[in-house]
């Protein structure tokens, strides 16, 4: 049977992050994807025009509808807004007894909007994470977390320990935004151990939509029943083809290629 997997999220009117970046991934990787919005943002390549969030509840009918009826596998959370959402779906993971919840720590867009307000991080870390398996910050999402700077691999390791302290089993900071390095390397600290998932830095401006993509493919994958380490490095060779494959659509920071991954083979004979 085919398996399931849900994401909780903002709109990117321009297609490359959000909601729809996450349904692209879900199908790609071949789950059944379902989708509860959280807000509409007016987007495209060059930034965000206008954040528009849905009523709450219009937030926790989706997610009844989707869950009394259908179910998931996996589910993953995006943009979340606010403390109020973050309140929602928590009470409803935690009512359907959902355990496999990837949370993706969405703050700030690349242009620097904000899609979560400042008094959520509380709800973040007090009643997200300790519901979740895994979660995925990038660096400086990390920062705020953990409440402290990230300069080196020690600070890296001892922010992903207090992250982990929050109740979440997983936790898998993103090395993107490290862009002096010639590897883009992300780190793994399972509760116990680290592990890297590495590969070549592309130089590319076409990165919308990468952190989004990036934890939609955990969540299939996770959805199919693999382990955390055989998803994560999955998903990494899935977004490093999409960034290889980049598309040159928009003004501003393209999107990366979601179709790449399972179809290079006629796109090296473009
Ligand atoms: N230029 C790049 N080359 C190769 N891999 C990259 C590059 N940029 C990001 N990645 C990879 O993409 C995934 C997403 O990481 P990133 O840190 O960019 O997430 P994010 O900051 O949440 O996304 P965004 O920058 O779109 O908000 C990670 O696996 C990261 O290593
Ligand atoms: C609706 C929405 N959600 C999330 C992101 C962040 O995207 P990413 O971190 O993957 O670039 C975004 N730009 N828009």
């Amino acid at each position: 049977m085919m398996k399931k997997a849900l994401t909780i999220a903002g709109s990117d009117s321009g297609g490359g992050a959000g909601i729809q970046a996450d349904l692209k991934t879900f199908q790609e990787l071949e789950v059944y994807g379902m989708s509860v919005l959280t807000a509409v943002t007016a987007q495209n390549t060059l930034g965000v025009q206008g954040v528009y969030p849905l009523p709450y509840e219009a937030v926790a009918k989706q997610l009844d509808s989707v869950l009394v009826d259908i179910g998931t596998d996996a589910l993953k959370t995006g943009m979340l807004f606010d403390s109020e959402i973050i309140e929602i779906v928590a009470e409803k993971v935690k009512q359907y007894q959902l355990n496999t919840l990837v949370v993706d720590p969405v703050m700030i867009a690349k242009g620097g909007a904000s899609l979560l307000q400042t008094e959520a991080i509380l709800a973040l870390r007090k009643s997200l994470l300790p519901l979740s398996f895994v979660t995925t910050p990038n660096i400086p999402e990390a920062e705020v977390l953990a409440n402290m700077e990230i300069t080196s691999q020690e600070d890296k390791k001892e922010a992903a320990k207090r992250i982990a302290d929050f109740g979440v089993n997983n936790v898998l900071i993103k090395g993107g935004h490290e862009e002096n390095a010639d590897i883009a390397s992300d780190l793994l600290f399972d509760g116990e151990h680290f592990h890297t998932f590495t590969s070549k830095r592309i130089q590319t401006e076409n990165t919308h939509g990468t952190g989004c993509t990036f934890s939609a493919a955990i969540t299939a994958e996770l959805a199919k029943g693999a382990s955390i380490f055989d998803a994560i490095s999955v998903a990494k060779a899935f977004i490093t083809d999409a960034i290889t494959y980049d598309l040159h659509i928009g003004n501003g920071h393209g999107p990366t290629n979601h179709w790449a991954y399972k179809h290079k083979g006629v796109l090296d004979n473009d």
